[in-house]
């Protein structure tokens, strides 16, 4: 049985791994916040009460209903909140809505697994001989959080948390049936792939990936390289740029976070493999406002996508400015580089556009067949300054549960408006479970609708639903 597969960014979501805010989130302190990837210190009950437990809820409903239907008000009553927890009896426990920690607690049970992997996050984070031996000592579940957390059992941090590992969809992407393990740019996202790594090489749900991970590598002349000479030089890659749209079409971003040379090596690795015929190349400015391509944009359904408007159909604007920077005025926008690979028995061609709506417009007709007419909204309902502003708090990053139907964050009004103004209806998030229970409405019947996550605290962690789910399994779209 196929069990890991995605060919789409719009076929039904069967499954996906996710991980819950961890005790490691709030012990995040300002001093750290920047380099932890946060913007602020965060609340971490709020976040998860009010916040992250409904995005779980509405994953459950849409792909495991019978662990939540009819039994939400007994969830919700209990104040130990052990239905989320997974170590507690009344743990949801979902084979589609898997938590990252349960299946790092699995491969711990794998003696040699555990000897490892403990070795090897301790020589990462600089432990000293006598903290590994404490940790040998530990239960599986124990260790497990601890090798999340960074936090003994009895309180002692050993080493820092990994406050970004909620963002799953960075550590790898599922491209059709092989995944791409991410190679991450920054320090503070290190221990989050390596503890990926080994569940994706040593736990029993991946056994069809065997001999279908492809990582990324340094080329062996960067050894040779003086210090210097190295820096800013790695071959980089996060899981937020890349993005499986077709089953023929890839999209890489090349962004703040992933290199040129890496997206390179990922065509030439995939197109040997013949994983996909098709790789787009998306050049975006190397900002912290946009550090993935899955930052500015995302897909709703085939003919549906959400993006920022200052940085689509630039190109002619672009080019009518030429003129005038020619003559010294600085240019006012700020433009993407789009270049397309094509894998032809000839040799690989290559295409250009001149701007995002060309390239997602093709991706629709070209790739997904699909012939109705095309919509893209814009962040802010493309209103100064609203475009900038809620493309800050995730506006563009929304996951599509089925075709026409995802969530998102419920700060981003402007947006919201932009989504109803093109015939979808917008419901929160507690609304839309209160009518899951009364059967007002079902998953299976919920057309054209963005569902709206409380999000005040969730967005100070600078990434929006779509950068929570790491899906690995999805109907085809076409
Ligand atoms: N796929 C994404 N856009 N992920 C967002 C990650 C946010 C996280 N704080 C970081 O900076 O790494």
């Amino acid at each position: 049985m196929q069990n890991i597969f995605v060919s789409s960014e719009v076929g039904t979501l069967r499954r996906l791994i996710i991980h819950s805010p961890d005790s490691g989130l709030g012990k995040v302190v300002p001093s750290k916040a920047q380099d932890w990837l946060f913007e602020d210190i965060v609340h971490l009950q709020t976040m998860r009460r009010d916040e992250y437990d409904y995005y779980l809820k509405i994953l459950l409903y849409f792909l495991d209903k019978e662990k939540v239907q009819g039994k939400l008000k007994e969830i919700d009553a209990d104040t130990s909140r052990d239905f989320y927890k997974p170590e507690k009896e009344k743990y949801f426990k979902s084979d589609k809505v898997i938590e990252f920690e349960s299946l790092l607690a699995d491969i711990l049970h794998m003696p040699e697994v555990r000897t490892e992997l403990t070795a090897a996050v301790c020589a990462i984070e600089e432990c000293s001989f006598q903290f590994q031996k404490e940790l040998a000592k530990l239960s599986v579940i124990d260790l497990a959080k601890v090798l999340i957390t960074g936090t003994m059992p009895s309180n002692k941090m050993l080493f820092p948390p990994i406050p970004n590992l909620i963002f799953t969809r960075d550590i790898g992407i599922v491209v059709n049936d092989h995944l791409l393990l991410n190679k991450p740019a920054k320090y503070a996202r290190t221990r989050e792939s390596l503890l990926a790594k080994y569940i994706f090489f040593n736990h029993p749900v991946f056994a069809n990936l065997r001999g279908k991970i492809i990582e990324i590598t340094e080329d062996e002349n960067h050894f040779l390289l003086a210090e210097e000479e190295q820096e800013g030089r790695l071959n980089t890659l996060e899981g937020g740029d890349v993005m499986m749209v077709a089953p023929n079409h890839l999209l890489i971003g090349v962004s703040e976070r992933t290199t040129v040379e890496a997206a390179r090596q990922a065509i030439d690795l995939l197109f040997a493999k013949k994983v996909v015929s098709k790789i787009t190349i998306i050049k975006i400015p190397q900002k912290r406002d946009y550090m993935h391509i899955d930052t500015i944009f995302t897909q709703i359904k085939c003919n549906v996508w959400v993006l920022l408007g200052s940085l689509g159909r630039v190109q002619e604007e672009a080019e009518k400015q030429q003129t005038w920077e020619q003559l010294g005025q600085k240019p006012g926008y700020e433009t993407l580089i789009i270049k397309q690979f094509i894998n032809k028995p000839d040799g690989v061609k290559i295409k250009d556009f001149a701007n995002l709506e060309d390239l997602l417009g093709s991706v629709t007709r070209d790739d997904l067949n699909c012939y109705d007419e095309i919509k893209f909204i814009y962040s802010g309902n493309n209103q100064f300054p609203y475009g900038a502003r809620e493309q800050w708090t995730d506006s563009c990053n929304l996951l599509a549960l089925k075709a026409g139907v995802a969530i998102g964050y419920d700060r981003n009004d402007h947006t919201a408006q932009a989504f109803r103004n093109a015939g979808f209806k917008t419901i929160n998030a507690i609304e839309l479970l209160e009518k899951f229970e009364s059967n007002e409405l079902s998953p299976e019947t919920l057309r054209d609708t963005i569902i709206m996550l409380p999000s005040a605290e969730l967005s100070r962690a600078r990434g929006g639903s779509h950068c929570m789910s790491l899906p690995i399994l999805r109907d085809n779209a076409i």
